[in-house]
């Protein structure tokens, strides 16, 4: 009786867990949206509203190093984000999805301030709850799906972060923040909660008890206190205090090196171990650690590191 029931578990873990693999895969189809018809929502069409909001962009670089770097581009608002701009961010996401080469990803803002989240004429403008919906799906889809791609990721975190921004920064694996940055969740000031994602993902971050207080306050989180909750996994050097260090995009590519160093296939591979074991149950998360355990056991990165005796001194 037990047995058939843990086999019949069995059974529902690795079908789901092949769904989840399907999922992880690289490919160039566009992927599966988070939510469809059943849930009211068809992300064509939001496209098409949010078009309607046009202004900045999200700009892409693919590196040869396997790093790229997403710009959030809107310095005149302060890096918020326009409909157009939601759009962009959803089609970059695409292009990152599909890039087998791709190790790493830095998201910054341009002109050395993060984002102000959404762009507040936009939010008036389709401040009817079925169109917030449609918005806030829409987001939560291209977010969620920003934090599942096989890359690592970092949040480059100058000038401030707050609302929208804020809760990008958690739709990424790493926080860095510039000294006199701030994160701040300021939705609840503008009478708001978060709804891209920011709040399911604070809490796997920094605890529920940290995100109450976070959200709840409204509280401007700066690298001491983001290091002290544990929102930032790290603080870059001061202009001028080392000039050696470089500008902090140099310096955030530097951090990030030494988790993206390696055989494109092994990094890709344990980021897509932790987030299985992240986003599933512990069944299903074993079962999609051994599906990706075996696209790495005896490939080449694997034989030629047994061929060099290596020693981890
Ligand atoms: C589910 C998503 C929820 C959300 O994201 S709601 C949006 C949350 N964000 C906000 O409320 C930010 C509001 N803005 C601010 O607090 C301040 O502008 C901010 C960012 C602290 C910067 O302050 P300052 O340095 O004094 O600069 P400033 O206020 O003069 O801003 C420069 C120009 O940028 C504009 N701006 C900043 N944030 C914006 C936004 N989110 N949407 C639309 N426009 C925005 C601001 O209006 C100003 O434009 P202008 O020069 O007056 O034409």
């Amino acid at each position: 009786m037990v047995l058939c029931a843990l086999n019949r578990q069995l059974l529902r873990s690795s079908s789901s867990c092949c769904v989840f693999m399907a999922r992880l895969q690289t490919s160039s189809r566009r992927r599966r949206c988070l939510y469809s018809s059943t849930h009211g929502f068809n992300q064509e069409e939001t496209r098409q509203k949010l078009r309607a909001f046009p202004g900045g962009s999200v700009d892409l670089l693919k590196q040869d190093s396997g790093v790229a770097v997403l710009t959030i581009n809107n310095p005149a608002r302060m890096n918020a984000f326009s409909g157009s701009m939601m759009v962009d961010l959803e089609e970059k996401v695409s292009q990152l999805e599909s890039w087998t080469e791709g190790k790493g990803l830095v998201v910054r803002g341009a002109a050395e301030t993060f984002c102000s989240g959404s762009d507040l004429n936009a939010v008036r403008a389709i401040s009817s709850p079925q169109d917030g919906m449609k918005m806030c799906m829409f987001m939560q889809d291209a977010l969620t799906r920003l934090l599942r791609l096989p890359l690592v990721s970092v949040a480059l975190v100058e000038g401030r972060a707050l609302g929208g921004g804020a809760e990008l920064t958690t739709a990424c694996n790493f926080r860095l923040m510039a000294p006199g940055s701030v994160i701040q969740f300021v939705h609840k000031h503008i009478g708001l909660v978060p709804g891209w994602g920011g709040a399911a993902r604070l809490v796997r971050i920094v605890g529920s008890q940290n995100a109450l207080k976070l959200l709840g306050g409204a509280v401007k989180v700066d690298p001491e206190r983001g290091l002290y909750v544990g929102l930032a996994d790290g603080v870059l050097e001061a202009d001028g205090d080392a000039p050696s260090a470089g500008t902090p995009l140099q310096q955030a590519e530097d951090w990030l090196r030494r988790y993206t160093e390696g055989p494109v296939p092994v990094i890709q591979a344990v980021k897509k171990v932790v987030l299985a074991g992240r986003e599933l149950p512990l069944l299903e998360a074993l079962q999609t650690e051994k599906e990706v355990f075996g696209t790495v056991w005896g490939a080449p990165a694997n034989l030629r590191a047994l061929a060099s005796k290596s020693k981890h001194k």
